[in-house]
């Protein structure tokens, strides 16, 4: 079995112990193994990150754009075979796994033009005979702490815009999926990029994870994943004067309105509700339908689901991979007894299915019949499982999407161009869609929400230099 360690100061470094990477599509099959890091490992990464720092936020931009373009344009080069182990680890299909390469290599390559656009801004002062110039500086050494869900793109979108902008890093992935963490580490490893301004340490988020957040050599932490750890994490930042980022939850709604056209409006609920087997903080889990339309869209849905095949990521023809891991299917699962206990009506699927590999298999949820007020329509589930709420109409779908502690993204489904403008408006979310499914992103322009979804200035885009550098205001007399 091949053993993976952390990258500190540029040398491959063992922990106290390795733990298996498992295929959830297939039990038997084990990926390799991983060290688990302990708190010294976060120790040396700090030291060597912050050894090479002013030299990396000093040195030529030229050299750092070359050198997030050589680790796209591998990432790119490679997008079958990184695609493959993330769907082998994760579990999300083989075209979801290529594609979420494609958009990490796609990221590389965006910041690698990115780290030549840093602007600033000169004025005249107030006061005669004086300038000001307003530039932008590194923050110092970055703490990169990632879910499981996107084990490649997520790393990618915080690694590029930190490099770019002349920071250190600290990477630390999920521990469910380390392994397109350690690709990504090796191809970074050998692109020139000097010792120590990349580091990879692996293992426990209550170990590695905390001992990172609490360092005081880290000046900032970008988190995305559950909300319980991002609001720890929050508090635990600002107590100790760290710049904090966190990208975490959402109970997306997609609204569907009696003018819609029903083929698409079914077609990017099914996209938004069950692909990626519903693990994505975009999917979309609450339904939002206008009383018009509704029992042919409960209808469509049932009939549409029914043709969905669940199976082997990496098998031909599977539309959805399994759940990612058994303690996230036995949520899900408690997820379907709560909904059936509140009273809703369980219109499809939400089954444990047996294939012919012992895997996390679940078939995709679907409930008619739910209020608004039931926990499926308040708790993120995190999983294949979506809840149809009947509204009068536009008004009242409008205030029930945005009646959510959440406010990551949200859809609508409509051919009024009135109730679209009105929706793209009056949404309360980071992210609207039209016409579309909530779960779809760009990876050139900002991501985030609102409320509890988000916190912190925009990830991606020519906004990613919000968080990733700091603002410092020179005033010189001629
Ligand atoms: N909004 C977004 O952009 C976005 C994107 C993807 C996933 N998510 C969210 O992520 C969640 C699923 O991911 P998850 O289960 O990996 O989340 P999680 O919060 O359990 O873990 C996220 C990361 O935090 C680490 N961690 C755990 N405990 C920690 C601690 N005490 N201190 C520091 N780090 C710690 C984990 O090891 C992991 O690396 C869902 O809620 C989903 O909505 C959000
Ligand atoms: O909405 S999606 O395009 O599926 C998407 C891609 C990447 C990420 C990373 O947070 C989130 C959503």
């Amino acid at each position: 079995m091949q053993q993976h360690d952390n990258l500190i100061g540029g040398q491959w470094t063992k922990g106290n112990a390795y733990s298996p990477n498992l295929n959830p599509s297939n039990l038997g099959d084990t990926i390799a193994e991983y060290t688990q890091g302990n708190a010294t490992h976060v120790e040396a990464a700090v030291a060597a990150a912050t050894a090479a720092f002013p030299a990396w936020a000093t040195g030529s931009i030229q050299a750092r754009s070359d050198a997030l373009d050589k680790i796209g344009t591998e990432i790119l080069a490679r997008r079958e075979e990184l695609g493959t182990l993330l769907s082998r680890e994760e579990g999300k299909t083989k075209a979801e796994g290529i594609g979420e390469a494609t958009r990490a290599g796609q990221i590389f390559k965006f910041f690698a033009g990115e780290c030549l656009r840093l602007s600033g801004e000169t004025l005249p002062s107030v006061r005669p005979n004086i300038g000001v110039e307003i530039t932008r500086e590194p923050v110092g050494v970055v703490g990169l702490i990632t879910p499981w869900n996107f084990p490649i793109a997520i790393p990618a979108w915080k690694i590029a815009p930190a490099l770019a902008f002349g920071n250190c890093v600290v990477l630390k992935p999920a521990d469910l999926v380390p392994g397109s963490s350690w690709a990504l580490a090796e191809i970074i490893s050998r692109s020139g990029i000097p010792a120590g301004v990349f580091n990879l340490v692996m293992g426990r988020g209550s170990v590695i994870g905390n001992a990172l957040v609490n360092h005081p050599g880290i000046h900032a932490i970008s988190f995305t994943g559950s909300v319980g750890v991002g609001r720890n994490i929050a508090i635990q930042c600002v107590t100790n004067h760290k710049k904090v980022q966190l990208e975490m939850g959402g109970k997306n709604p997609q609204v569907i309105l009696d003018d819609a056209d029903l083929n698409q409006a079914v077609e990017l609920s099914v996209q938004s509700a069950f692909y990626s087997t519903g693990q994505r903080c975009t999917a979309s889990s609450r339904l939002i339908v206008t009383e018009g339309i509704y029992p042919k869209f409960i209808a469509a849905m049932q009939e549409r689901m029914a043709k969905i095949k669940v199976g082997d990521a990496l098998a031909a023809g599977t539309d959805i991979g399994p759940v990612s891991s058994q303690s996230q299917l036995d949520q899900d699962l408690e997820y379907i007894a709560i909904g059936k206990g509140e009273g809703a009506t369980l219109a499809a699927g939400g089954e444990r299915l047996k294939l012919g590999t012992e895997g996390y298999y679940m078939s995709p949820a679907l409930f008619s019949e739910s209020i608004a007020s039931m926990r499926i329509n308040k708790e993120e589930i995190f999983g294949p499982v979506a809840s149809v709420i009947r509204v009068k109409n536009y008004e009242e779908a409008l205030a029930t999407a945005n009646d959510t502690e959440f406010g990551l993204s949200a859809g609508i489904a409509t051919t009024s161009l009135k109730y679209a403008t009105h929706f793209k408006r009056h949404s309360q979310a980071g992210m609207v869609m039209v016409n579309l499914p909530t779960a779809g992103v760009d990876y050139h322009v900002p991501f985030g929400g609102r409320k509890g979804s988000s916190y912190g200035p925009r990830e991606q885009g020519k906004y990613a230099q919000e968080f990733f550098t700091t603002v410092k205001t020179a005033y010189t007399q001629a």
